[in-house]
């Protein structure tokens, strides 16, 4: 069963740019490494159900719009019955990964899954609201204050990531990977064998 980076941030904090580089340096200590997505889950089951186009549904294109509103309906929905469906679905085909990062968790519900099933630790990406700004954040009411953006704002966080102007990425990076190693060793998991 792997072990879960469960990473979660303000839009435009870095969650992706951040996902990619913890991504490398675990790669580089030669751990097998997924990354999987719940947006990317939710997307997939719906297109599954209503026969859309999954991979259209991915872009920031004309389609997606078309069914945005409805996604998100029905999103909230499927989660009101079932609050783990799109966590599970987002890990399912990531099992025989040594680590796998979940790059967007958002609600308390995400982190509930995730721990409750699997040994996760959680890591916020951290920015001003100035960087943010300058990679394209404009405030929009009823997102930026919605549940999905501030759910988890009073969460305690495994590792915090400051991903700003003028912060060194690379010390932090250390940080995690000594934690992942930390519990491996302590796990004494059969894995990263050279
Ligand atoms: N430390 C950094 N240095 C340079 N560019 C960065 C850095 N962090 C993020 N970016 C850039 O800022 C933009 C937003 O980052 P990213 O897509 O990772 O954010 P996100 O939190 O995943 O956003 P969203 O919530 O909208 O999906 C991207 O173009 C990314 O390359």
């Amino acid at each position: 069963m792997p072990i879960v980076i469960a990473i979660s941030g303000k839009r435009k904090s870095g969650k992706d740019y951040c996902t990619n580089l913890i991504r490398e340096v675990l790669v580089q200590k030669r751990f097998d490494v997924s990354v999987a997505g719940i947006s990317h889950s939710l997307k997939m089951e719906f297109a599954k159900k209503h026969g859309l186009k999954y991979e259209e549904l991915l872009t920031d294109g004309p389609y997606k719009e078309l069914y945005r509103k409805d996604m998100i309906q029905w999103g909230e929905e499927a989660r009101c019955k079932d609050s783990g469906l799109f966590c599970r679905a987002a890990i399912s085909s990531t099992m025989d990964s040594d680590i796998v990062i979940i790059s967007d968790c958002r609600r308390r519900t995400d982190y509930e899954y995730f721990s409750a099933n699997y040994r996760t630790v959680t890591i916020r990406i951290e920015t001003s609201e100035e960087d943010r700004k300058q990679r394209g954040y404009q405030f929009v009411e009823g997102v930026d204050d919605a549940e999905s953006e501030c759910g988890l704002d009073d969460y305690k966080f495994n590792l915090v990531i400051k991903n700003q102007s003028g912060t060194d990425l690379s010390q932090q990076l250390n940080m995690v990977t000594e934690k992942i190693s930390r519990i491996i060793d302590k796990l004494k998991l059969p894995i990263n064998k050279e």
